[in-house]
């Protein structure tokens, strides 16, 4: 029996443990490395099949632009695979956007995946990464389902495993566009002063990464790499700088994640996280949360 609808579909935002831009390519995009994490902290979709052929979106809660990315993925899933079924896709976002956590490039990876399956495609997942690509540069990643070392602007990635740990995220009012970050003067792209990571000869960041650089204290020390991005942003937006000091006072480590405005701080790697907040303790409009690491994409088997 094919299947009708799609409920409950989890698309997680992810975070960057460090992001350096280490190049740029002729057509003005830039070339980075960095790690990215999935996090428990998700928006949820829901499909159901449409004969008709129409695609349509239904906000369940905060309403998104007309033309948002989960819509455009499914538009550009259906005009490159010549499918005539559409899909009426709700949306309960969760993960706040503007901020760096790649809510929206989620969004479309799990309706690539959701719809894949809905409409009986069987494409494998690296037609589905290539596809994605066009959508934004994060969103081959989430295709992908693997916490990875990232290079290119997104399209290359090598999967890593990495130990479960908490973050504390917070999210100021002011949201960020990725755009104006990557045109600010700021912004370091001399390759030279960036660190280039030859990723699996780096003892260094292997250790940090496995949290052995110095015993338990290295999962709520950043001590390895940084964010290029940060200074642009925080001159952009100073509620960032505020956003990291708030987190410093509190786990003694802070970074911004993408091109932000979510700053987050490692929190430990236990059962429960090392520090947390009072329920008042968050500035007015701020959005806070606690969240841990996944393994692997909640969607981890659907492309294959
Ligand atoms: C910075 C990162 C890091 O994960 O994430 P976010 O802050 O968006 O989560 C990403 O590279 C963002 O990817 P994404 O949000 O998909 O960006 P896109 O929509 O593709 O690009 C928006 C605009 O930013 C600029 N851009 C983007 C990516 C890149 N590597 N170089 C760029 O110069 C381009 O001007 C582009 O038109
Ligand atoms: N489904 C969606 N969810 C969130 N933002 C979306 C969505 N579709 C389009 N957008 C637009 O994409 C922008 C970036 O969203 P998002 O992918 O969450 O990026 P970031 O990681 O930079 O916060 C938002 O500011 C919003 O205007």
């Amino acid at each position: 029996m094919s299947l009708r609808a799609l409920y409950d579909v989890p698309a997680p935002a992810k975070l960057n443990l460090f992001l350096h831009v280490v190049g740029r390519r002729a057509d003005g995009y830039h070339l980075l490395q960095s790690i990215f994490v999935l996090l428990d902290w998700c928006d949820t979709l829901h499909f159901e099949l449409r004969a008709d052929g129409a695609l349509a979106r239904h906000d369940l809660g905060a309403v998104l632009p007309a033309d948002d990315l989960s819509l455009r993925a499914a538009r550009a899933l259906q005009q490159a695979s010549g499918c005539t079924l559409g899909a009426d896709i709700s949306v309960l976002k969760n993960v706040p956007w503007g901020a760096g956590l790649g809510g929206g490039s989620s969004d479309a990876a799990s309706t690539l995946l959701a719809l894949n399956r809905l409409w009986g495609l069987h494409w494998p997942r690296e037609r589905l990464q290539t596809l994605a690509l066009k959508l934004g540069a994060d969103v081959p990643f989430f295709v992908g389902g693997r916490n990875a070392f990232v290079e290119g602007i997104g399209e290359r990635l090598t999967p890593i495993a990495l130990p479960r740990q908490w973050f504390a995220l917070v999210k100021p009012p002011q949201p960020v566009a990725t755009a104006a970050i990557f045109a600010s003067p700021l912004l370091r792209r001399d390759s030279d002063a960036a660190i280039v990571v030859d990723f699996l000869a780096d003892t260094q960041l292997m250790q940090w990464l496995s949290g052995a650089e110095a015993g338990a204290a290295a999962m709520t020390t950043m001590s390895w790499g940084r964010n290029d991005l940060q200074a642009a942003a925080e001159d952009h937006c100073p509620e960032v700088a505020q956003a990291a000091r708030w987190l410093e006072a509190r786990f003694g480590n802070s970074r911004m994640s993408g091109s932000g405005s979510a700053v987050f701080a490692r929190a430990g790697a236990g059962d429960q996280p090392v520090a947390t907040w009072g329920e008042n303790d968050l500035p007015p409009r701020w959005v806070g949360r606690l969240s841990r690491s996944l393994d692997q994409h909640p969607l981890w088997g659907w492309a294959d």
